[in-house]
C-alpha cells in the first residue's frame, strides 16, 4: 500500500490556499437540480470520488449533466428519473447513496443502489424501514447496509413518514430532498427527539429553498414539505468547512498564517464550530460534543493531542459509522505516535494532550483505513514531528483531491513510497 511521508515543514506555516466546494451541498443542489424541470447552473461545486459518483449515478437516472468549467455544473432536470440500465454504483459516498435511496422512489422499476466495500458496512436500514413504511417498497440485506433496492413506481405519495436519524442524519435529508416531488405534502417525523448534526439538516433546507421548496418545522421533530416541485435556479456552492478544518488547525498549531480566501464568516457548514473552538489552544475546552461538528473530530483530536489539556470528545458515537470507525482510527492512529495519547471510554474518545510532542521524532505508519478524514487529519501531525507516514494517501480523493498539492503550496514537503 503506497504512503506519503511529511519530509519538511516550515516551522510557521503561512502562504494561500485554495478549498474546494463543499460536499454535503455539492451532492444536494446536483439531486435538487436534477428534479427541477428546465435548467440550472451549478458554479463552485466540488469534483471529487463522491460527487463523480453522484454525477454519474443521475447521469444514469437520464438527467442531462454538462461541465461548463471546471467547478461549473448544468444540469438538465425533467422532474423525474428514468430507470438505469445497470445498478447505481456509489463507492464511499454516504450523501450520495442515501439521497439517491429515496429520489429513486420516482422511477418506475427497480433500481439497486450499491457501493465499494467501505459502504456495505455503513447502514441504511433506518431510511429503507421508513420508505416501506411509507409505501415504497425497498430492501436491504440482513447486514442492514448496501446493497438495496428501491422498487419504485414513478410517483411518490406524500403523507406521513417517520424516520430514525440516529445513526445518521442524511436519512432524513434523503426523505426532505424528494418531499417536494410527492402527490401531497409531507410530514416527517424524526423518531428520537433530535439528532447530531443538526447543521446538515439546515444545509438540506437552505438548498431546496434557493430551488423553490419550502421547509415548515413546527417542532424540533417535525418538519412539513409543500408538493411544489422545485424551480431551476443558479446556485453557488460555498467552500467546504470539513476542508478548511485542515487549515485552520495547520494555523493554529504551527503560529502562522494560512490565507483560505474566505473567513469563518461564509460558512453556513456545522463545522465551522471548529474554528472557534481551536482559538482556545493549546489549552483546549475539557470536553467537546462532537454531536454537531462530526466531521471536525479527527481534526480537533490530532491538534489535542499537542495542546495542554485533556479533552474528551462526547456525542460522536456514529463516528463508528462513518468511511471507517472513526474513534477506533483515531485512537489507533495517535497512540501509534505515541503509547497512551488517546483512550477510548464507551463511544468517547479522550485525547491527553503532550506538548513536548513537536519536539520529537515520532516514526509511525498511520493507518488511515481507506478514510480521507484520518489521513488529511494524521498530516497535521507530521507538520510537527518528524518520522509520520500515512497510509494510502490518495484516499483525499474522496472530497479534497488536491490536498496534498495545496499543503505544499504553504512549503510542506512530502516523500511517496
Ligand atoms: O448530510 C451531509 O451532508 C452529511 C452529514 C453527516 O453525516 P451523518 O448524517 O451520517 O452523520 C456528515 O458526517 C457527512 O460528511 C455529510
Ligand atoms: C462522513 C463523511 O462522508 P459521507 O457520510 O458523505 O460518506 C465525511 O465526509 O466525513
Amino acid at each position: 500500500m503506497p504512503t506519503i511521508e511529511i519530509l519538511r515543514s516550515p516551522l510557521k506555516l503561512h502562504g494561500k490556499v485554495g478549498v474546494p466546494g463543499s460536499k454535503s451541498i455539492t451532492n444536494r443542489a446536483l439531486l435538487v437540480a436534477a428534479l427541477a424541470t428546465g435548467k440550472s447552473s451549478l458554479s463552485g461545486v466540488l469534483v471529487s470520488d463522491d460527487t463523480r459518483y453522484m454525477v454519474k449515478a443521475l447521469t444514469e437516472l437520464g438527467v442531462c449533466i454538462r461541465f461548463s468549467s471546471d467547478t461549473c455544473i448544468d444540469i438538465e432536470g425533467t422532474g423525474t428519473l428514468k430507470q438505469p440500465c445497470d445498478s447505481l454504483y456509489l463507492g464511499n459516498a454516504g450523501t450520495a447513496i442515501r439521497f439517491l435511496t429515496a429520489a429513486c422512489a420516482l422511477v418506475k422499476g427497480t433500481v439497486v443502489l450499491n457501493g465499494d466495500e467501505h459502504m456495505q458496512k455503513r447502514p441504511i436500514h433506518p431510511l429503507i424501514d421508513a420508505l416501506n413504511a411509507a409505501g415504497i417498497h425497498a430492501t436491504v440485506p440482513s447486514s442492514g447496509c448496501p446493497p438495496c433496492q428501491v422498487h419504485g413506481q414513478g410517483s411518490i405519495l406524500g403523507g406521513t413518514i417517520s424516520v430514525s436519524g440516529n445513526l445518521s442524519s442524511q436519512f432524513l435529508s434523503s426523505l426532505m430532498l424528494v418531499a417536494p416531488l410527492a402527490k401531497q405534502s409531507t410530514t416527517i417525523k424524526l423518531a428520537e427527539d433530535t439528532i447530531g448534526a443538526l447543521g446538515y439538516i439546515e444545509i438540506t433546507r437552505s438548498v431546496m429553498n434557493a430551488f423553490g421548496a419550502h421547509v415548515y418545522q413546527d417542532d424540533e421533530k417535525r418538519f412539513h414539505i409543500a408538493n411544489t416541485g422545485y424551480n431551476t435556479c443558479d446556485f453557488k456552492v460555498e467552500p467546504d468547512a470539513s476542508a478548511a478544518t485542515y487549515f485552520w488547525a495547520a494555523e493554529t498549531l504551527t503560529g502562522g498564517m494560512i490565507d483560505l480566501g474566505y473567513s469563518p464568516s461564509d460558512f453556513s457548514q456545522p463545522d465551522v464550530a471548529a474554528h472557534t473552538l481551536m482559538q482556545s489552544f493549546p489549552s483546549l475546552p475539557s470536553c467537546i460534543d462532537g454531536a454537531q461538528l462530526q466531521d471536525a473530530i479527527p481534526t480537533l483530536a490530532v491538534l489535542a493531542a499537542f495542546g495542554y489539556s485533556k479533552v474528551r470528545f462526547t456525542g460522536i458515537a456514529n463516528l463508528r459509522v462513518k468511511e471507517c470507525d472513526r474513534i477506533a482510527a483515531v485512537h489507533k492512529g495517535l497512540n501509534c505516535i505515541k503509547p497512551g495519547l488517546a483512550t477510548i471510554e464507551g463511544d468517547d474518545l479522550i485525547v491527553i494532550g503532550d506538548p513536548e510532542l513537536p519536539t520529537q521524532a515520532r516514526p509511525c505508519t498511520i493507518d488511515t483505513m481507506s478514510d480521507h478524514r484520518i489521513a488529511m487529519s494524521f498530516a497535521l501531525a507530521g507538520l510537527k514531528c518528524r518520522g509520520i507516514k500515512i497510509l494510502d494517501p490518495k484516499c483525499v480523493d474522496k472530497t479534497f483531491p488536491n490536498y496534498w498539492s495545496e499543503l505544499s503550496k504553504l512549503g510542506v514537503s512530502f516523500s511517496y513510497a
